[in-house]
């Protein structure tokens, strides 16, 4: 028994959807990978060092230098969610050498290196995008959360919370409900646990959920709420609600009683969807998509074309304008991604180019030094 490793952290999977889950797993393992440990990764706390919770317990893990090395890109890593194979070392160190294919993964644009994803976490059913009335409510924002999770080709539902504060938060949003077209919106409480149905109707027994959105919107709140008791903290009541603090400092997965698995996210100031083809946009923006579809010209850029359905639609106030605004804005972030990644591939492959001519130099016995 690895004792030593084990870790106490709250919400074990103890409850049956969790453990069919993990059933469902092994039963599809090959046999010579049967000795290993099944687990999945709940959290990821340092760049090799992981917290896996499989039936049972929870224990400390690093990322196999095979796995490391074989890793392409940061995407092939393991990450929050991910079901992975472990094996214990001598000193009851557990190493996680393989990650199991993946249902969907949840990417954003790195914050620092823009052009590369960075994976937020992996094999999850529904994405809640987590806004709220206490004056953090944009719907630019909410339109790149959206679109960075139907991108992902993972189910999106918003949750505006706090609507404690307001006297009427579902005649507050209905004008969005119209804007943002298929994706559900619903208000909701932490606080006075109104409108958590809302959540409910959306999952099933088993199913990995995930919270973002910006900080102090109440993502840990109602995790807290879901599970009818404190496993995640939260930042204390304040006065100036309005500000957000950061309490959430990682990606952190948890099993509640009711068998569905949560993940909560630290609250991002940024999301900028992870997306190289323009036609996604669309995903996001179904009535821009609908009227372009009766633009004159196939690739009409919604501006100065006669004929133009988009600018028609804005001009008879089906359209927001601010909306088109907000669509070109990422075809053109999607057109300077793809154009600065062009670039880098070059500077890459002139790089790799000038490594293989001084390794020939060399065996030839000549240098230009
Ligand atoms: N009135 C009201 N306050 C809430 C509600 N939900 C959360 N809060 C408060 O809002 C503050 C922030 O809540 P958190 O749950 O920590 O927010 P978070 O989104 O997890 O924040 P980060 O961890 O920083 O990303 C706390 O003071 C909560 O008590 C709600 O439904 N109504
Ligand atoms: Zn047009």
């Amino acid at each position: 028994m690895h004792k030593a490793a084990l870790l106490q952290i709250k919400g074990e999977c103890v409850n049956k959807s969790h453990q069919l889950i993990f059933a469902r797993y092994r039963s599809q393992l090959d046999p010579d990978k049967q000795h290993l440990l099944l687990a999945r990764v709940s959290s990821v706390m340092a760049k090799n060092l992981l917290a896996l919770s499989f039936p049972g317990g929870q224990v400390l893990a690093v990322v196999g230098g095979a796995l490391q090395h074989a890793a392409a890109s940061p995407l092939d890593l393991p990450a929050v969610g991910d079901m992975v194979l472990a094996q214990w070392e001598a000193d009851d160190k557990a190493v996680v050498v393989e990650v199991l294919p993946r249902r969907s993964i949840l990417q954003r644009r790195s914050v620092g290196r823009q052009t590369v994803p960075q994976l937020i976490a992996a094999n999850i059913d529904t994405v809640f995008v987590v806004t709220s009335f206490a004056g953090d409510f944009n719907l630019r924002r909410l339109e790149r959360y959206v679109l960075a999770v139907l991108a992902s080709h993972i189910q999106c539902v918003i949750l505006v919370n706090k609507c404690d504060l307001v006297d009427d938060p579902v005649d507050m949003l209905s004008d969005f409900s119209a804007v943002l077209g298929r994706v559900p919106i619903h208000p909701t409480s932490a606080v006075s646990r109104e409108g958590l149905d809302g959540i409910e109707c959306h999952v099933n027994p088993g199913d990995t959920i995930c919270f973002i959105g910006s900080s102090g919107v109440g993502k840990s709140s109602l995790l807290n709420a879901l599970a009818g008791e404190e496993l995640m903290e939260t930042a204390p009541l304040r006065r100036e609600l309005t500000k957000g603090r950061h309490t959430t400092t990682m990606r952190q997965m948890l099993y509640l009683p009711s068998g569905l698995t949560v993940i909560d996210t630290p609250g991002m100031r940024e999301f900028a969807p992870w997306i190289t083809d323009e036609s996604c946009v669309d995903m996001a923006f179904e009535d821009i998509a609908l009227a372009a579809t009766r633009c004159r010209y196939d690739d009409c850029s919604h501006t100065v074309e006669p004929d133009c359905a988009v600018v028609q639609g804005v001009e008879d106030g089906e359209i927001y304008e601010e909306r088109v605004e907000a669509y070109r804005e990422l075809i053109e972030e999607i057109r300077e991604l793809n154009q600065q990644r062009t670039l880098r591939g070059i500077a890459k492959q002139d790089h790799e180019r000038r490594g293989r001519t001084r390794q020939h130099k060399k065996k030839k016995g000549y240098s230009s030094r």
